[in-house]
């Protein structure tokens, strides 16, 4: 086996949705070497790739292909949350499910972030199957598809004629306007495969003589001389070297990125000094304010059998109404995450626009040990009660005349107490590190991504979204990514 590899002009760190569009879009000049370190598991082709299968979550206890952390919800609502930890990342394992931020998300990042600015790229990113218009793209690395009505598994077709009886309008295209409504999920699905950005973007790289992929190889830690970005310190294997680079792009994911910034100095001082490790620069901004989308269950059982079918991904419809979006999950999470010990079925009631924020801070200064992460869940009245209307609108979907014969609630209770017996999380965890001018004293990147007060270190993943969009974030992750490729390219 060749040595490890000691320099190279940019290392990407993490290659999960972002690190692996980074890692392909960077090593497209010849002239530049890359070298992408993914903590977790790799392969080498599609043909090897372990989770291919989008009609499961593959992070049950004792996967090997994600990471779990115990978190606090809410006060007093303890609960864990997973990451992927595998080549490709969270999108490796995640439900397939890729819908845009929509135009009046953008309205909160910085000005050059604007959906205007941003629509080219998502367009260039897709290779949409059953759209061709202005706002689409249909040459792009990510395919993009939805189930058609035939094919729906019981639950969502009777959840999609209760909606509409409701009253609720149809949105053919979640990709669209944004307007809400219900329609049919966009999937990244191609061929009955979960296609990740490892299989859309970095595994056809993977032959360029400058683009190195190593594979559980562990970042822990960033090196600085004063001000400026140098390399990294990585372990793999049991041992542990330097890489010196140029240039690091963090792409470790939400969670990660600001551990590691923290680890290697970068960070609110005060809580780097209560961990005994030396600051390079006071950030408080590093892992302070993440947004993500609480989500509230709704169990239901199944009078007689409901045929799920054989292409029907996790989620396969959705029902977008205010600031909520509900979700018939097409199989109960015992089958969709094994283990996880959930045999009923679920509607799932997400904040897709909510106004708690948490933080993650470290437990000390160790890479082995845990980050402690508290979301703050339904702290605010406002979240309780959009929460408790979504209690209210599920319910009366499971009790309409198209679903209530085939189902019955297992909670029938709106209420605070409810929403709190019954709370969840999206997994869509963004905003630890966030993007901002220079005004904004929580920004920890400027608006192309690079670290403010550093030399040489970026940020490509989710991290640096200023709020969760209200939409899940796998296609804005990828977005943020090509545009951060290209900044660097420029
Ligand atoms: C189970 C699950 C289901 C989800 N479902 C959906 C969905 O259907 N639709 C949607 O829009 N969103 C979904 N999400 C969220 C979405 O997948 C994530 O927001 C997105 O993938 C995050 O991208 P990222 O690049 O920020 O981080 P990630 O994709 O998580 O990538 C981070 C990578 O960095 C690696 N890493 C971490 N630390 C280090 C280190 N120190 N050294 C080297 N490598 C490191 C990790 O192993 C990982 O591969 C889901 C998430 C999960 C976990």
């Amino acid at each position: 086996m060749a040595d490890p590899i000691r320099a190279a002009d940019v290392v990407v760190v993490g290659g999960g949705s972002s690190g692996c569009v980074v890692a392909a879009r960077l090593s497209e000049d010849p002239g530049r070497s890359v070298l992408l370190l993914e903590s977790g598991p790799g392969y080498r082709s599609a043909l090897d790739c372990p989770v291919l299968d989008y009609r499961t979550l593959p992070v049950g206890p004792g996967s090997a292909f994600a990471q779990t952390y115990g978190v606090e919800l809410a006060p007093s609502v303890p609960s864990a949350m997973v990451r992927g930890h595998v080549l490709g990342g969270s999108g490796a394992v995640n439900g397939a499910y890729f819908v845009r931020g929509t135009e009046a998300d953008f309205r909160h990042w910085p000005a050059s972030w604007s959906y205007g600015n941003v629509l080219p790229t998502f367009r260039a990113l897709e290779r949409d199957a059953d759209f061709d218009d202005p706002r689409h793209g249909t040459t792009g690395p990510m395919p993009v598809r939805r189930q058609p009505a035939e094919q729906l598994s019981e639950i969502s077709a009777a959840f999609r004629a209760a909606a509409l009886g409701a009253g609720h309008p149809e949105e053919p295209d979640k990709n669209g306007a944004g307007t809400g409504g219900i329609g049919p999920v966009p999937l990244n699905v191609d061929g009955g495969r979960r296609v990740s950005t490892a299989l859309a973007y970095l595994l056809p790289a993977s032959e360029r003589p400058n683009l190195t992929i190593e594979a559980n190889s562990d970042v822990v830690r960033i090196l600085f001389s004063g001000h400026e970005t140098v390399g990294v310190e990585v372990e793999s294997g049991g041992t542990r070297r330097t890489v010196r680079a140029g240039r690091v792009v963090l792409a470790a994911g939400p969670v990660e990125t600001p551990v590691l910034l923290m680890l290697s100095g970068i960070g609110p001082a005060e809580h780097l000094r209560d961990n005994d490790i030396d600051v390079v620069l006071d950030v408080p901004g590093v892992g302070t304010g993440f947004s993500d989308h609480p989500e509230v269950a709704l169990p239901y059982r199944v009078r007689d059998t409901l045929r799920r079918s054989d292409t029907s991904p996790v989620v396969e419809t959705v029902l977008n109404v205010d600031d909520l979006e509900i979700r018939p999950y097409t199989a109960p999470f015992d089958l969709l995450v094994p283990g996880s010990g959930q045999p009923d079925p679920v509607l799932g009631i997400g904040l897709m626009v909510t106004e708690s924020r948490g933080d993650i801070r470290l437990t000390s200064g160790h890479r082995r040990d845990r980050p402690r992460i508290e979301y703050r869940y339904a702290q605010s009245a406002a979240d309780r009660r959009a929460l408790r209307e979504g209690q209210a609108i599920a319910l009366d979907l499971l009790r309409s005349r198209e679903l209530g014969p085939l189902v019955r609630p297992l909670s029938v209770e709106v209420s605070d107490r409810s929403v709190l017996a019954h709370l969840g999380t999206s997994l869509h965890l963004c905003g630890s590190c966030r993007m901002g001018g220079r005004a904004d004293a929580g920004a920890v990147v400027d608006e192309r991504c690079n670290v403010r007060g550093m030399e040489g270190l970026t940020i490509a993943d989710t991290s640096v979204f200023p709020v969760v969009p209200s939409r899940g974030p796998h296609a804005t992750a990828v977005m943020v990514a090509e545009r951060v490729s290209t900044f660097l390219g420029e």
